[in-house]
């Protein structure tokens, strides 16, 4: 089956610094109906690749193809309000003094009347807004201010939803939940989209697929489930999910000696290759009687378990997730071993 969006080996400059590219060789494609997440640290170049997809920005090589048709290469970008792309900022961008039914319609307009209250009541009750209907945005919350943006950025019947930042001037627990809500109105509807973030919690939460973004590239296009158990590089090992890098020997039986003991092995070396071994605080368990020592160095307590960080005795450090009824202080000594059912390691 043929992609529904297809982002060809981008390359993007900003004015003035034509030197160095901020997008280079950015590539990914999705199916229709799919739900994606750039996630990277700040200045990595996600919202540029979200502009060239809109039409804001030009590309320098590449091309981007939605729907079958081919929106920007060099020299010719689609006009964004021509590209049936929806968008919805951090800002909510509202018009102030319009009602909540009126900035809705707003997405309607060129159709007929009566489509037009129909879809209205229709987009109110997806987005759980039925009873607001003639309020102001300024009467609204910060999430019902971005239901009606994502209500009114549906109207069209978009090819593809760009989400820029959408929660993050909520609150921690609005955001979760908005997050799932609006990944569900989203699959109720089969809406291709795609969320920038740099909120890990938010990316899991809400995408079927995430692209890890660092320094202009896609480092890792993968399902949460697969970025956190298969990183295929270190900047995806250590930016996804908490652990450490301890160091390893890959064996001559195919697994990887680590001090704390052996972890199966991911890589096809030969025995003697040196290696770091990721280690997650759920890989770590306690064990009285059998277990090695290791130095509490760093405790916090997160209600199910305390996540220490603890230092072993070849000074390597690990992390450590153990249930909150395991309760040491700093500087007293645990006795942990390794319950890894599978390993992450990188050649040195
Ligand atoms: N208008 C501009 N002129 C020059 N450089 C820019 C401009 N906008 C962004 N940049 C630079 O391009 C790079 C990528 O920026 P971009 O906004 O795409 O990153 P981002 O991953 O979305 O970051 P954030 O999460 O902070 O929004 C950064 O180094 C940034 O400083």
């Amino acid at each position: 089956m043929s992609k529904h969006l297809h982002v060809d080996e981008l390359r993007c400059f900003y004015n003035g610094h034509h030197d160095k590219p901020v997008v280079d060789g950015f590539s990914f494609a999705m199916q229709e109906g799919d739900i994606a997440c750039l996630l990277g640290p700040s200045g990595c170049g996600k919202t540029t690749v979200l502009r060239s997809i809109a039409g804001f920005h030009s590309l320098a090589e590449g091309q981007i193809n939605l729907a079958g048709r081919q929106i920007s290469v060099p020299g010719h970008s689609l006009a964004p309000e021509k590209r049936e792309i929806g968008m919805v900022f951090q800002d909510y961008a509202l018009f102030p003094h319009l009602t909540v039914a009126e900035n809705i319609s707003f997405g309607l307009n060129g159709e007929s009347q009566q489509y037009k209250d129909t879809e209205l009541n229709r987009l109110l009750e997806l987005v759980s807004l039925h009873g607001l209907a003639e309020r102001y945005p300024h009467e609204l919350s910060g999430g019902q201010q971005q239901r009606v943006a994502l209500a009114r950025a549906l109207a069209p019947k978009p090819q593809l939803l760009l989400l820029d930042e959408p929660f993050s001037n909520l609150d921690v627990e609005l955001r979760r939940k908005l997050a799932l809500e609006v990944r569900e109105i989203l699959k109720q509807q089969g809406t291709t989209a795609i969320l920038v973030t740099h909120d890990q919690e938010e990316a899991f939460a809400f995408a079927d697929h995430i692209g890890v973004v660092y320094q202009g590239k896609i480092e890792q296009w993968a399902s949460p489930y697969e970025l956190y158990h298969q990183p295929q590089t270190r900047f995806v090992a250590n930016f996804i999910g908490r652990g450490a890098f301890v160091p390893g020997i890959i064996s001559d039986s195919g697994h990887i000696d680590t001090e704390l003991g052996p972890v199966p092995c991911n890589l096809e070396e030969p025995g003697g290759t040196r290696v770091d071994v990721l280690l997650r605080p759920d890989d770590i368990v306690a064990n009285r009687d059998q277990g090695q020592p290791a130095e509490v160095i760093h405790k916090v307590f997160t209600g199910t378990a305390n996540l220490y960080t603890l230092r072993l005795p070849t000074g390597s450090t690990v992390e450590a997730a153990l249930g909150s009824h395991i309760d040491c202080e700093l500087g007293e000594q645990l006795s942990i071993e390794l319950s890894a059912d599978h390993g992450i390691a990188f050649t040195l």
